[in-house]
């Protein structure tokens, strides 16, 4: 078998002397969209971050396509969308600004695309129907627009690794219809997305794999055998298994 695009290993995250992440596991192989699932304060966020290598791992480590997140980051293999609150919609930047930026990594010091990049950021934003939307400023945009502008950031990136904090919250059905889909069309690409979600009927249309979290992954398999009622309420509720 292949090695794991993404591999998260027994990895802890504390924020001064709360523990949000404890001992927290999780590989997951390209052409896979695998669901994250816990309630709010689970630490889906902290594994992102830890992830990302933007928090600290306090015991553990995290792979992606073999290297350090930092590493991964740079190389442009590994995209985060956060979650809709952590970012400042205010800043004076346009929809293709957001999307070019994901191209960043790969350009030299003056941040100048050529005419293959240009045509990268512009295909994202055919991809999500953004096209018309292009110079406007991020900020005006509905919520699932800047959801999608986001999306098209990792594909004009071609990003490996695709990591979605709640992507589905205050998004119109048509942009989360058309999120899913082209979610699903990246991972037959090859890549690996982790999407978290409260919104399980949402999240269970377009997942291969579900994670279930309580500060740690409780339980990582098939939807059909991770998101029963009785391991949900007892991951919502505390009660976990062993
Ligand atoms: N910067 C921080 N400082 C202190 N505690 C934090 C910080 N960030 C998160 N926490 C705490 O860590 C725990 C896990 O938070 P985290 O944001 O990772 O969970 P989550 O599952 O993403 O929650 P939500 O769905 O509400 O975003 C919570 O108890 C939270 O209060």
């Amino acid at each position: 078998m292949n090695h794991p695009a993404l591999d998260i290993r027994d990895v802890s995250v504390s924020y001064g002397s709360v523990r949000a992440l404890n001992h927290a596991s999780l590989q997951l192989y390209p052409g896979v969209v695998c669901g994250l699932v816990g309630m709010n304060g689970s630490g889906k966020s902290s594994l992102f971050k830890a992830t990302m290598g933007v928090v600290p791992c306090e015991t553990g480590e995290v792979r992606i396509a073999g290297m350090t997140p930092e590493k991964a980051r740079s190389a442009g293999l590994v995209s985060y969308v956060p979650q809709s609150e952590e970012i400042d919609w205010g800043f004076p930047i346009s929809v293709r600004e957001v999307v070019a930026m994901g191209l960043y990594g790969k350009l030299g010091i003056t941040r100048k695309l050529n005419r293959r990049h240009e045509r990268h950021v512009e295909h994202a934003l055919e991809q999500v129907a953004l096209t018309d939307y292009t110079h406007r400023q991020i900020g005006e945009l509905s919520g699932g627009q800047r959801k999608r502008a986001f999306v098209a950031r990792a594909i004009a990136q071609q990003a490996r690794v695709l990591l979605l904090d709640e992507p589905f919250a205050g998004v119109d059905y048509a942009s989360e219809q058309m999120l899913g889909q082209v979610l699903r069309e990246l991972a037959s690409h090859g890549a690996t997305v982790l999407v978290s979600s409260h919104d399980l009927p949402s999240l269970t249309q377009m997942i291969d794999e579900a994670a279930l979290m309580r500060r740690t992954i409780l339980m990582h398999g098939t939807p059909e055998h991770v998101l029963t009622s009785e391991n949900i309420m007892q991951a919502f509720s505390g009660q976990t298994k062993a």
